[in-house]
């Protein structure tokens, strides 16, 4: 019997011309994330971090966080915060300057190249700063140090990674001490649930997707609540903290990053062209107006 052979395989991965490729360098030709660099742009960055490490305490967060718990402010759709967004500006970000909404289209449409198939995720990637409305007078108007920035635990010793730590020496949490070492009030495995987290635009926009009744997976809601937490998920700190579940969230939050971060460029997306889509996946996944 003659034996055909088969064509052997080849076990390079093609890479179709549409995947993202995350860029070396951001749109101002420095490395992402670089809070050393010399320029004016990250002085006012330092600035942002010092009085975020100086205010955000255990106690302002606790209160922040019931008060916005009420969700009792402004009724509106998901697109219409989409577009409130263009109004917003982000003082703690080195790495962009380009209008919000082109932020989250660009990291929804990178996502959306490489995991054609979920859905969730491309939504989750275009809600994730909206919390960034804390900024907006009718949400509030929280200062720039309430609610955007990288987040980190209260209630327990402040990580050598969080970025500009040194100002923490004037948090008057630093002088607690039942929250200044490793575990401070916290079970080791405790959760992160369990955790208060800096109050800012994850935890924010964690609860509107929530108490709103989405039905994004739960992963899309551990990415939302936890993007900006780099100590964790850059760093790797904190890391006892986490339970079970935490972890299995985290190949999630770590996919996430990669677009949030490298997708920010000065290439924009043309938003009417793209829009029916993420209206038609607004719809399957929350009602058509929310409580804010
Ligand atoms: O400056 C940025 C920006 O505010 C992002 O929205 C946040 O998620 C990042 O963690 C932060 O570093
Ligand atoms: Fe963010
Ligand atoms: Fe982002």
């Amino acid at each position: 019997m003659a034996i055909t052979k088969q064509p052997e395989r080849n076990n390079k991965v093609v890479k179709s011309s549409d995947a993202f490729v995350a860029p070396d360098i951001n749109a101002f030709g420095q490395s992402f994330r670089d809070y050393n660099a010399e320029s004016e742009r990250q002085k006012g960055v330092e600035e942002f971090y010092r009085l975020n490490h100086i205010n955000q305490t255990y106690d302002f967060v606790e209160k922040t966080r019931e008060e916005y718990k009420k969700l009792d402010r402004v009724q509106m759709s998901i697109w219409e915060c989409c577009e409130l967004l263009n109004e917003v500006v982000d003082e703690s970000d080195p790495d962009l300057d380009e209008p919000q909404i082109q932020h989250l289209l660009q990291t929804a449409e990178a996502i959306r190249k490489d995991y054609p198939n979920e859905d969730w995720l491309h939504l989750t990637a275009l809600i994730h700063d909206l919390g960034k409305v804390l900024l907006l007078p009718k949400f509030g108007g929280l200062p720039q140090w309430a609610v955007v920035g990288d987040t980190h635990p209260l209630g327990c010793a402040f990580d050598e990674s969080i970025v500009h730590h040194k100002y923490f020496k004037d948090n008057p949490d630093s002088k607690n001490p039942a929250y200044n070492n490793k575990n401070g009030i916290y079970k080791e495995g405790c959760g992160l649930e369990n955790v208060m987290i800096s109050w800012g635009h994850d935890d924010y926009m964690y609860m509107v997707a929530k108490e709103n009744g989405t039905t994004l997976p739960e992963a899309g809601l551990f990415v939302i609540r936890y993007h900006s937490f780099y100590p964790l998920h850059k760093a790797g700190a904190y890391t006892h903290l986490m339970n079970e579940e935490d972890r299995k969230n985290m190949k999630w939050l770590h996919i996430f990053n990669k677009y949030d971060l490298y997708s920010k460029s000065k290439v924009q997306v043309d938003i009417d062209k793209v829009k029916p889509y993420y209206l038609s996946l607004i719809n399957k996944y929350f009602p058509a107006k929310l409580k804010w």
